[in-house]
């Protein structure tokens, strides 16, 4: 077992990585010292695959564990699947002790914690996280959000989970659609803070896309290092962790634009990376060359680098919906080099709009 600390004072955590690690959940739960009653929330995939053994192993060691699983999804990521859920909570009888059990990707750990954080004005939430996207990026750092039908995760809140444990024997079952997605947020963490993990992904690509326990635990492990180290220095995202934002703002706006429903989030945010690139390289910020080092390994691992289903105008009027606009100026995560990026407001609308051209032409694959 491997264990990333994230130190924020009373809100501090543990992330527990390991191979067969979901098998210790009573005793990690038992060392939290809440209440014995609590609600495992999953999508119905995912709680088919493990959500039956994990209440099973849940009331062997005493908890009363109630599992309830919602549709599998984006679309379940609202409002009205909050209030289905509070209802359940609320039937049950949960009251400030109990626990909420996020157990599937991010969809079903920002919903849940979520939840957690608003049922009786917050509730203790645990992230267990399937998906490897939930696994490097989302069960961390504490966002959690339903979205509207204007825009990506427009309503939520900062709410760090109890505990985050990692089970690395659950990407077995996880499509290979979905080890790519999770892969694109990997690849994020190379391109805003480490070249050499940078150089590590692109070296080990093929025990990666084999799934070898081994390259998916050391992606895991440094992924959610980078992230605890970056969301340490800034919970609330005043600052430093806008960085972890790298190429969500096309990439939202890509979500957005297409109903939630063409791409998932890892596809629209590897297209929304190469987008802010393109801007950097059209500021002079960053070579061309480093746009194709980006643009060479997310094609190596099987993700898009456009939305030609997208129109140019649409996407530009949706990035002033990303949370980081501010006096209607947005800001721009943009890259100096593999490794390292800066932030920017100053960005004129031509050269915005000159990479949203390159992004949503069809042939750019070559
Ligand atoms: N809070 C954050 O910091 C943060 C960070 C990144 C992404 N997100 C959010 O996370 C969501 C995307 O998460 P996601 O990619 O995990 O999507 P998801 O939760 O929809 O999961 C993807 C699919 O994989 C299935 N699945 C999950 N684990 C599985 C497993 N072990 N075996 C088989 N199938 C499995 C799910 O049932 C689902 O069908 C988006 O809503 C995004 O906005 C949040
Ligand atoms: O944790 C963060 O901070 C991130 O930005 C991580 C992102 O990968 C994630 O998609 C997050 O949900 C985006 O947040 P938002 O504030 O842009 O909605
Ligand atoms: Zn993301």
């Amino acid at each position: 077992m491997v264990n990333v600390k994230v130190n924020l004072e009373k809100r501090s955590y543990n992330i527990h990585i390991g191979v067969s690690a979901s098998n210790l959940i009573g005793s990690f739960m038992r060392n939290l010292k809440v209440s014995k009653k609590l609600l495992v929330i999953s999508d119905t995939i995912v709680g088919d695959l493990y959500g039956i053994q994990m209440v099973e192993s849940l009331v062997k060691d005493g908890f009363a564990a109630e599992l309830y699983c919602v549709s599998c999804g984006e679309h379940s990521k609202n409002l009205d699947m909050a209030m289905e859920l509070y209802t359940k909570a609320i039937t049950l009888e949960l009251d400030r002790n109990c626990a909420i059990i996020a157990l599937g990707g991010g969809v079903i750990g920002d919903l849940s914690g979520f939840v957690a954080a608003t049922y009786l004005r917050g509730v203790p939430f645990i992230q267990i996280p399937t998906s490897l996207l939930a696994q490097v990026d989302s069960s961390v750092g504490g966002k959690v959000a339903v979205n509207h039908p204007m825009g990506k995760n427009l309503i939520g809140a900062f709410y760090q989970p109890r505990m985050v444990l990692i089970d690395i024997d659950f990407l077995s079952t996880l499509p290979n659609r979905e080890l790519y997605t999770g892969l694109a947020e990997v690849i994020k963490y190379g391109m805003i803070a480490d070249k050499k993990f940078f150089t590590y992904l692109s070296d080990h690509s093929q025990q990666i896309l084999d799934k070898r326990p081994d390259a998916l635990t050391e992606i895991v492990r440094r992924s959610c290092e980078i992230k605890a180290w970056v969301v340490e220095q800034d919970e609330c995202e005043s600052s430093i962790r806008a960085i972890l934002n790298f190429g969500h703002t096309i990439g939202h706006a890509i979500e957005a634009d297409t109903n939630f429903s063409i791409y998932n989030h890892g596809e629209a945010v590897a297209i929304g990376m190469y987008g802010a690139a393109m801007i950097s390289h059209h500021l002079n910020m960053c070579s061309k060359a480093t746009v194709d080092i980006l643009k060479h390994i997310l094609l190596q691992f099987n993700l898009p680098v456009s939305a030609p289903e997208c129109g140019i105008d649409d996407l530009f009027k949706l990035l002033y919906r990303d949370k980081k606009v501010l006096d209607n100026k947005i800001t721009w995560v943009l890259l100096n080099d593999i490794g390292e990026v800066n932030l920017c407001n100053q960005v004129p609308e031509n050269i915005v709009k000159l990479a949203l051209a390159e992004i949503t032409q069809s042939n750019i694959l070559s």
